[in-house]
């Protein structure tokens, strides 16, 4: 087949200035029927690849063996924002295994009986609050975890990835995200964390790794979700943020994770996820962020001041609307960006969506999504289940992107291609599916 002069084996090689032009000429040369076709979710190759990792995952795989539980967050959070269940046994045998790589002292490790660590404790964790259930969430040790994260937790206040290991945002983000979802979040927790964070947003307004290193999306992410999530998310310079993160979208349509390198699906959620929780903030937090910037109270009557303020956290936790003359408005409250807090710190700018989600969209289906089954990178490049999962999750992150709240039914005109490519929603900032995120939160708000 020929198309746009290059002829369909060359496709793979194909550089990024390539790919803009096959898209367009896609669009220009396709008939408006058939352009439906090609924007179409695969979901039942994409349901039949990550079954087949499932199985995989039994004694005898050896791949990323200290990366296990990463593999089972990959596949079984793609399988739920698809909407589709696990067959009962599989899911069993997963929770079994997740079990088996639970520390004895707390945390989980990338295998059984591997030393714990805080990455594949994340995906643990949220593997298991995905599965949900009685069975599932029950099998976590709350307390040993709990006092995991302690022993993980530095003298300045920030995390290390393991016992002796590296200090970093990533090490922040996942002891946060996993002690807010648990609700095991206290002040000891949180202290120091917010001032590391601070120190590793760069002069071009992204989040590094860790001081003095390089602005990247994936550290973006986990800086700004661990801000929220502590209350503190004002400290950071937000108009600076907002100005990098924007500019990684490139001509591709797809999202770069740091200047001068090339687009990759899986930034689609890292980048997209990072507007999707800026555009949100007003949302999750509530009115406390001006009331911080200015010393008033709040819309309870009480005056706060960062840091101390558990309560902030589960209310975001909970995504409080923002309250206005001490009401709260119901949940057909509209996102007032004029008045939120970062609006104000970027001066009353009124703001328009902060990136081309469509776009997004166009890219992820017809650049990093498989024929027959999973998603890439780019193109030239083979699947696998971390770009599924991250593929998937940017394209709900945009497909949802002007709700109201999480989990308002999607704008069709929001939805790229047929709208049987809606995927479920998540909560931006665990990226768990929302439904199973609110059974964790009752389940674990009665202890
Ligand atoms: C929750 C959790 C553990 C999050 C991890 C976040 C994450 C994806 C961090 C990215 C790390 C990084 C610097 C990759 C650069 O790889 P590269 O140089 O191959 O890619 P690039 O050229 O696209 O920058
Ligand atoms: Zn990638």
């Amino acid at each position: 087949m020929e198309s746009g002069g290059k002829t369909v084996t060359q496709v793979e090689q194909w550089s990024v200035e390539d790919l803009v032009f096959r898209i367009y000429n896609l669009f220009a040369n396709i008939p408006p029927g058939a352009q439906t076709t090609l924007l179409e979710l695969q979901r039942d190759e994409h349901i039949k690849y990550l079954n087949e990792g499932l199985k995989q995952l039994g004694p005898s795989f050896v791949a990323l063996d200290s990366s296990r539980p990463w593999l089972c967050y990959w596949i079984i959070h793609s399988m739920a924002l698809l909407g589709e269940s696990l067959d009962y046994q599989l899911e069993s045998n997963a929770i079994d295994f997740l079990n088996r790589c639970q520390d004895p002292n707390g945390g989980f490790g990338g295998g059984p009986g591997q030393m714990p660590h805080l990455a594949t404790t994340y995906a643990a964790v949220n593997s298991i609050v995905t599965l949900g259930g009685q069975k599932a969430l029950s099998s976590i040790n709350r307390d040993k975890l709990y006092n995991f994260l302690l022993r993980m937790k530095d003298p300045s206040g920030a995390f290390r990835m393991h016992d002796a290991g590296e200090i970093d945002v990533r090490a922040c983000y996942t002891a946060i995200s996993v002690a807010s979802i648990l609700n095991i979040l206290d002040d000891e927790l949180i202290r120091g964390v917010g001032n590391f964070i601070l120190s590793c947003q760069t002069y071009e307004g992204g989040i590094a790794g860790e001081p003095g290193s390089e602005a990247h999306g994936g550290y973006t992410f986990c800086g700004l979700a661990t801000m929220i999530l502590i209350n503190e998310v004002n400290h950071l310079d937000l108009a600076g943020l907002i100005d990098w993160v924007v500019f990684r979208q490139g001509v591709e349509c797809g999202f770069q994770g740091r200047a001068n390198k090339l687009v990759d699906g899986c930034y689609s959620f890292w980048q997209g996820g990072v507007l999707a929780l800026l555009q949100r903030i007003d949302l999750v937090t509530g009115e406390r962020l001006s009331l911080f910037d200015s010393g008033e109270e709040d819309s309870t009557g009480n005056s706060s001041s960062e840091g101390e303020d558990t309560d902030g956290i589960s209310s975001m936790a909970e995504e409080t609307c923002h309250f206005k003359n001490g009401e709260q408005q119901d949940s057909s409250c509209s996102v007032n960006y004029t008045s939120s807090s970062h609006t104000q710190s970027l001066g009353n700018v009124e703001m328009e969506p902060l990136f081309h989600s469509l776009a997004l969209q166009q890219y992820i289906l017809l650049c990093s999504q498989l024929e027959n089954g999973g998603f890439r990178d780019k193109p030239g490049k083979p699947r696998d289940f971390y770009h599924t999962c991250y593929c998937l999750s940017g394209l709900t992150v945009c497909q949802h992107s002007c709700s109201k709240d999480y989990d308002s039914p999607s704008v069709p005109g929001q939805v790229l291609g047929p709208y049987s490519n809606l995927l479920e929603p998540v909560h931006p900032l665990y990226n768990v599916v929302l439904k199973q995120y609110r059974e964790v939160r009752e389940f674990f708000s009665r202890s």
